[in-house]
């Protein structure tokens, strides 16, 4: 058998917009949860119609999810903090020092006394709801890891219906104001000061690079503002690099735990032999976030108050992309479709691969070579956190499962320090714009009734993660084979 050893973790994640809400009482308001709302949204077909509010409800159905994921085998969770929930009023009144030049904001000063005034703008019952919510999960034992921010903001610092209608400089711009940077650092030293004492990690933010590119370039993807600015779009990037190193600051004045942050990492495949090049500065591009916070660079500018500024990285894997070099292109390349996540839904990618409901290319052996390469890069401990696919029927989620675990564990006896898998998902969710309909759960949810239900891949992944380790009886699953018969 593959095993895993007996300190990897297996473990379930949880997003304030897409797991949360479901019953009466567990409503909150964010930039998301307009942006759902929003009729030309949904009469346009940017976004589903599929409403929040009508998600799995597991601000109330905690407990009975985490009896399914001890249940799993599952020892560990990583669950957002909603900023939205926390302060849902401005928390600007609280002044606190900042240091900024021309090049941008190299340090926001926060002390006690400003946590203090903080806690009279915070919605105590949000707060202890959550303590509520990590504590229940440590009392089985589990490990908590607490991601500071999901995307969602809340509506006093980003309308993104009024942006896309007046513009960045009429309406709250979100990332694209720098003052979103303190307001940021305020709630993650506030968020540590408060729940530090039952957190075991941090990590920032999740996936800066596709709030950037998917909310002003790629705006069919139904990202909020959907506002298609370059200019923005570099300063989105420049605000969420600052927020970090900011809010790594911050977290460390009140906790000793270790702080990562968590990027989608592609693998990065050239069409053909002269594509090499143009497939190495795609993947160079993907790491930003982990470059910038470990080294400085961002965009080939040096800022010395970016570097140094991590612990651990966090990847989500799900595919690859392949690309083609392509001068007309804003960064020389350009990724195809039929592959990666360009394919077909529960079609078949030109490689011949089984493709997901959501039209991604199921390729397993990619998450091996980004965990190879962050680790020959970085030298920083790793978790998988997030690997998943939508699949309602539970048809292709075992070998998706058994293959990537095969890959990990390929790149673990190589060295890589890789410490965790967190499969997307324990459950059935909202998938943002999409909605209901993509379902990556192990676990079926009727969003009617909001009973669970457990798809056979929950046995498959109960009998692994209880004994760390891949039973032989399971090797005839891993895709690509990895002997030929
Ligand atoms: O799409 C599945 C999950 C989302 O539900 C998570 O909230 C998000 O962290 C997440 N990231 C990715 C990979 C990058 C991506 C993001 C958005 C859309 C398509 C791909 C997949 N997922």
């Amino acid at each position: 058998s593959i095993k895993l050893g007996k300190d990897f973790r297996f473990g379930f994640s949880i997003v304030g917009v897409q797991h949360e809400m479901g019953l009466p009482g567990s409503e909150f308001v964010s930039d998301w949860v307009l942006w759902l709302h929003d009729q030309e949204n949904i009469v346009s077909g940017l976004v589903s119609g599929d409403f929040p509010e009508n998600g799995p409800g597991y601000w109330h159905l905690y407990r009975q999810d985490h009896d399914i994921a001890e249940r799993l085998g599952m020892d560990a969770m990583w669950i957002t903090i909603e900023w939205a929930r926390i302060f849902p009023r401005p928390t600007t009144d609280v002044v606190v020092p900042i240091d900024r030049d021309s090049e941008g904001i190299k340090g926001v000063y926060i002390d006690v006394e400003h946590i203090e005034k903080l806690r009279s703008y915070a919605d105590r019952d949000a707060l202890r709801r959550y303590r509520e919510i990590i504590e229940d999960w440590k009392s089985r034992g589990g490990m908590v890891i607490v991601n500071l921010f999901h995307w969602s903001l809340p509506i006093w610092l980003h309308d993104p219906i009024k942006v896309r209608k007046l513009g960045v400089d009429r309406a709250p711009a979100g990332w694209v104001d720098e003052k979103t940077v303190v307001e940021y650092t305020k709630f993650v030293a506030f968020i540590a000061h408060e729940l530090g004492d039952v957190v075991d990690m941090w990590y920032t933010m999740n996936e800066p690079n596709v709030i950037a590119s998917l909310g002003y370039i790629q705006i069919q993807s139904g990202f909020p503002p959907g506002y298609l600015d370059i200019d923005c779009y570099k300063r989105v990037v420049k605000h969420l690099a600052e927020a970090h190193a900011r809010g790594y600051e911050a977290v460390k004045l009140f906790s000793k735990k270790p702080i990562g942050i968590v990027e989608s990492i592609a693998s990065w495949i050239p069409l053909r032999e002269g594509d090499r090049e143009a497939a190495e500065k795609g993947f160079r591009y993907n790491l930003w976030p982990i470059e910038v916070a470990v080294n400085g660079y961002l965009d080939d500018v040096y800022r010395d108050d970016l570097k140094g500024h991590l612990d651990w990285i966090g990847l989500n894997y799900y595919t690859r992309n392949v690309v083609v070099s392509d001068p007309r292109s804003l960064q020389g390349f350009r990724i195809l479709p039929g592959y990666g996540y360009g394919c077909t839904p529960r079609g078949i990618s030109i490689d011949g691969r089984p493709c997901s409901d959501f039209g991604w290319e199921i390729y397993p052996e990619g998450i091996y070579d980004v965990l190879k390469r962050l680790w020959d890069r970085y030298r920083l401990p790793i978790y998988v956190t997030e690997n998943g696919i939508a699949d309602a029927v539970d048809a292709l989620r075992p070998h998706f499962i058994v293959s990537h675990l095969y890959q990990i564990h390929r790149a673990r006896s190589e060295g890589v320090d890789v410490r965790g898998y967190f499969h997307w998902n324990l459950i059935d969710n909202l998938e943002w714009a999409q909605g209901y309909r993509m379902r990556f759960g192990l676990v079926h949810v009727d969003f009617e009734t909001k009973k669970r239900y457990l798809r056979p891949s929950a046995l498959l992944f109960r009998e692994i993660a209880s004994g760390k380790e891949i039973p032989d009886e399971f090797m005839h699953m891993v895709y690509p084979p990895r002997y030929r018969v």
